[in-house]
């Protein structure tokens, strides 16, 4: 037999949608959406209400950010494990990460910038701010139509205002060798939705439902959704939460910024009961999102084979 198709994950225009939930077109893409969330957790999206400048400013400025002095990379702090600055692992040499809670708030944004820059840096903030607005209407309209192609419109707006926006942004250095190296150990995501837009060299792998993985190739004008473990429990299994990675060659470095909506500390997750039937029994017991990452961070969380499964499975 010939030689096997490289896998690929869909691919879902959002830019003629209108604003309209309820329109065929709507209904069309909201269809693809389910079917790539089923099956893959996962799809690239194209969305022209992110322009292209805003794209390449982001870039811009993740790059300007990463170039400041450790000493001051490190005040990027935040309470929750993970959503300030990481770096200098033994385990993962290549990787580097910081975070900007609440990165749609405009007030947010300019108290991390002033942290990082007591001297001030609008074009940061202001570039770190639309991006972030932007891509939140992406968030918005897909989280949308999974509630939707669920049937629990009701549960819309507790839902959406159940969460806060987190940037995070990370650097991978070039290992500088043929071979490959590991830049981000295999995970899922614990959030609710991830959006990621990178520079143009690729790392991020996806594992299939059967063990694949797919080497993911976004262009300049496409972004990976993916889906985490709080959608995952909320939807009581009925959407995928994929294990990814990022493994790195060659001598570029590579940019990744990713808009996270997460769950507020304090709000219980639990799938909504029209989801709970005799087919479908009652997967996780309800939790709070912080505290779940509280455990994911202990050596009990990182040794489990399913974090979210050992803290709260039924
Ligand atoms: O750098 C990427 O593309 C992926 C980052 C990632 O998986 C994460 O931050 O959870
Ligand atoms: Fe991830």
């Amino acid at each position: 037999m010939g030689s096997e198709t490289p896998l690929k994950l869909p691919i879902i225009d959002f830019s003629n949608l209108g604003q309209n939930p309820g329109a065929a077109e709507w209904d069309l893409v909201k269809l693809q959406v389910r079917k790539a969330l089923e099956e893959y957790g996962c799809f690239e999206a194209l969305f022209d209400k992110i322009p292209a400048e805003s794209r390449k400013a982001i870039v811009g400025a993740v790059e300007e950010l990463f170039d400041l002095p450790l000493q001051t990379k490190m005040r990027n702090a935040s309470k929750k494990p993970y959503h300030g600055y990481v770096g200098q692992y033994p385990q993962v040499p290549l990787f580097e990460s910081m975070g900007i809670d609440d990165a749609n708030i405009a007030e947010e944004v300019e108290s991390m910038t002033n942290i990082l820059w007591p001297q001030g840096n609008q074009s940061f903030s202001n570039t770190v701010l639309s991006f972030s607005e932007q891509v939140s209407e992406l968030d918005q309209i897909v989280r949308r139509m999974i509630v939707e192609s669920l049937g629990l419109e009701k549960y819309f707006d507790e839902h959406m205002n159940s969460t806060n926006y987190l940037l995070r942004v990370m650097k991978y250095k070039g290992p500088q060798t043929t071979e490959t190296k590991l830049g981000l150990t295999s995970h899922t995501d614990k959030n609710i939705v991830t959006i990621l837009y990178q520079n143009q060299v690729d790392g991020l792998e996806l594992q299939t439902k059967d063990g694949c993985w797919i080497d993911l190739k976004p262009t300049p004008d496409s972004f990976i959704v993916m889906i985490g473990d709080s959608l995952y429990a909320w939807a009581n299994g009925r959407l995928h939460s994929p294990y990814h990675r990022v493994m790195m060659r060659g001598n570029e470095a590579r940019y990744s910024v990713g808009l996270f909506s997460v769950p507020k500390a304090g709000y219980m997750i639990k799938a909504p009961e029209e989801l709970i039937d005799e087919e479908h029994p009652l997967l996780f017991k309800p939790f709070d999102h912080v505290k779940f990452l509280g455990f994911y961070y202990t050596e009990a969380g990182q040794r489990a084979q399913s974090a979210l499964k050992t803290y709260c499975g039924v």
